[in-house]
């Protein structure tokens, strides 16, 4: 097997005394869709903070495109090429769509420009509201401007946590479409959801997590397939 991009061996997470993650091991190959699903606490934002360098590991070891990037700082991941869509976007309300996405950039100077206006191509809804404020975009437009955000930095691997929640059954149809056009371009996709059923449909291989462990994994169709597993951590469409 070729080595994974992105490898978490055994990574562990507190915060005080609250064990958050517990020995958490995953792998992603390149080009691959890798999803983590699991009930809200289950420690699926822990694990995406502690590799992206966002809080410490208690122990274990994050490797990516053959580095040793455990103890790297969260800008010098983001330069690397290891870029979060945080949960609940965190976009900058009072600013406009457009300096949003030039924050996206920060690291890049100019040649962000361009890529810029391959995101305005690609969601030209953002191109329509490029100069309101993000705080005025619907929710899903939210969305779509806070993964912009993140693929103006270039990423090699992009990490989203929970990108259809709280939005509306035909906003989520257009994010997991995204998701899978992002994927198909050639980037990398760590996602994290509790809407599991749906994350399975678009992943390659999936990982559940229970109480900050990982209880059980294999190739996405396989584990929507398995009846034990859908009745115990999918639930209902
Ligand atoms: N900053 C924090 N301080 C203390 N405890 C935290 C902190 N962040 C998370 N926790 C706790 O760690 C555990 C895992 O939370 P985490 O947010 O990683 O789970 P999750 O699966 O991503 O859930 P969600 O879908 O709600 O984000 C939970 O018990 C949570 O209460």
């Amino acid at each position: 097997m070729t080595e994974p991009v992105l490898s978490v061996e055994a990574i562990s997470v507190s915060y005080g005394r609250i064990r958050a993650v517990e020995n958490v091991t995953f792998a992603v190959p390149a080009g691959g869709l890798v999803t983590l699903v699991g009930a809200n606490g289950a420690g699926k934002t822990s694990v995406l903070s502690g590799v992206s360098g966002l809080v410490k590991l208690r122990s274990g070891r994050v490797r990516f495109e053959g580095s040793d990037v455990t103890k790297w700082s969260a800008h010098k991941l983001v330069k690397a090429g290891l870029v979060g869509v945080p949960e609940g976007r965190e976009i900058l309300a009072a600013m406009t769509v457009h300096e949003n996405l030039l924050l996206g950039g920060w690291h890049r100077r100019r040649s962000a420009a361009t890529t810029i206006d391959e995101m305005y191509q690609r969601f030209p809804v953002l191109a329509q509201r490029r100069d309101l404020s993000a705080g005025s975009l619907s929710g899903g437009e939210q969305q779509m401007l806070a993964i912009a955000r993140a693929l103006v930095a270039k990423p090699t691997v992009l990490l989203m946590d929970e990108p259809s929640m709280g939005l509306a059954p035909l906003v989520v149809d257009e994010i997991f479409r995204v998701i899978a056009e992002i994927r198909s371009s050639g980037t990398t996709v760590v996602l994290v959801e509790q809407n599991a059923r749906r994350a399975l449909r678009v992943a390659d291989y999936g990982y559940v997590m229970e109480t900050g462990s990982i209880t059980q994994e294999g190739p996405a169709a396989d584990l929507i397939a398995d009846q034990r597993i859908v009745s115990a951590y999918l639930g209902l469409d």
